[in-house]
């Protein structure tokens, strides 16, 4: 029997929305009109993240007023304290995420409502408490509390803080801001139409999110960013082309590369790329940078396949010190801003999200009693 043609809803359009979108031909995407390259290292993850949200680039006064709510809004309540320990001994990173997400809505104090005022209130407060979540959660592995977030640094900064131990230079935090910019929407990606199906059923925000996390996990998508890091690190640096090339003979995919949408460059790599190379320069040893670089002419050169927001982030989040199972969730600290966004607009202009499928199995069954089977 052929493939059904919209297998994977290839091409199928599953929502309107105006926060963000791609010219999979040109390799352009835009955050709600904007060209990521006019916003990559110009716009910090909280102005992005007030864009995708509330709708405009704020004002400065309206980027204090939101400043101030993230920073009032990262407080957890106790159920995620007193069970973050257990918790990250049993989960690794991502599925700790989905529960302790999961237990810090039960202390929302809006919990119960979808409406509108609720619905901004959360969403703020979702992109608030994902790094501390994070951080809580790395600290609680290695036996200790994290830094006190320090009310006058940016997410990106207090992130690398907490995570690190250690304050982050300037570039390096500058850095980390624009990897937070680059992974905050992408249209109808796996994650935020998880998060989009949820909330069409007009279930909460909280809930959306925990599918979505569940849904970015996969190594077919957010996942993808540590496979890649896995695999510079089990290759010798002399042995990429050969073992690109074994893992391709072997049909295995090459985890950072491809994409449903783009035929060229991600444009998001063109910027991951560069800040790889720099920080791989910088820290005196850009042996990855330089796999990289050569894993990404071989793939090429074997497959025409390009590398998509996943690879150049993996080498990029390793040189600022990220511990390697933390990428993913680094990624769901940007794409909260996307997710809760695509809450809002749901909620919006609902509409039941109930496609159709095509039957492939047995017809016209008799039935028979169970012992003449
Ligand atoms: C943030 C993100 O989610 S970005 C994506 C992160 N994921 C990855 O990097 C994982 C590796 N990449 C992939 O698996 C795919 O390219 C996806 C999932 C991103 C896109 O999937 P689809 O649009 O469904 O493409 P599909 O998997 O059908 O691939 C089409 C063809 O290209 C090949 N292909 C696609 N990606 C790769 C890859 N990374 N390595 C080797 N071959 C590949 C497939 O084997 C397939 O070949 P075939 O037609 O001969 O069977
Ligand atoms: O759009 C997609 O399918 C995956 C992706 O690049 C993203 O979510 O950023």
């Amino acid at each position: 029997m052929a493939d059904n043609p919209t297998k994977g809803l290839a091409d199928v359009v599953a929502a309107s929305t105006a926060l963000s979108d791609i010219d999979g031909r040109a390799g352009r995407l835009f955050y709600r009109g904007y060209d990521i390259h006019e916003l990559a290292g110009r716009t910090s993850f909280e102005e992005t993240a007030h864009l995708l949200q509330v709708g405009t680039l704020p004002t400065r006064a309206q980027l204090a007023a939101y400043g101030a709510e993230l920073v009032q809004g990262r407080t957890l309540g106790g159920l995620v304290a007193a069970n973050v320990a257990e918790i990250a001994e049993k989960q690794a990173p991502m599925e700790a995420l989905r529960t302790l997400v999961s237990l810090a809505s039960a202390d929302d104090p809006d919990k119960g409502s979808n409406s509108a005022e609720a619905n901004h209130r959360k969403a703020a407060r979702l992109t608030a408490q994902q790094p501390i979540l994070v951080a809580r959660y790395h600290a609680a592995r290695t036996g200790g509390e994290p830094r006190e977030p320090d009310p006058e640094l940016s997410i990106a900064a207090n992130f690398l803080l907490q995570i690190t131990g250690r304050v982050p230079e300037r570039r390096a935090v500058e850095i980390f801001d624009t990897c937070l910019v680059l992974h905050a929407d992408h249209t109808m990606n796996a994650s935020t139409f998880a998060a989009r199906v949820c909330a069409a059923t007009l279930s909460d925000m909280h809930s959306a999110i925990v599918a979505a996390i569940g849904t970015l996990k996969g190594p077919l998508h957010g996942g993808a960013n540590e496979q890649v890091m896995r695999t510079l690190e089990s290759i010798e640096p002399s042995g990429v082309a050969q073992a690109v090339r074994d893992r391709l003979v072997r049909g295995e995919k090459i985890m950072g590369f491809g994409h449903r949408v783009y035929k060229t460059e991600d444009p998001r790599a063109t910027h991951l790329r560069e800040m790889s190379r720099e920080l791989g320069e910088a820290s005196g040893d850009d042996t990855y940078y330089r796999m990289s670089k050569e894993m990404e002419e071989v793939v090429f050169a074997e497959k025409g396949l390009y590398p998509n927001v996943d690879f150049y982030a993996a080498t990029v989040y390793h040189y600022l010190g990220i511990p390697t199972d933390l990428f993913t969730p680094v990624f769901s600290v940007s794409r909260m801003s996307g997710w809760t966004a695509h809450v809002i607009e749901q909620h919006a202009d609902n509409r039941l999200i109930r496609p159709d499928s095509e039957y492939i199995g047995q017809s016209a069954q008799k039935w028979t009693p169970i012992d003449e089977r």
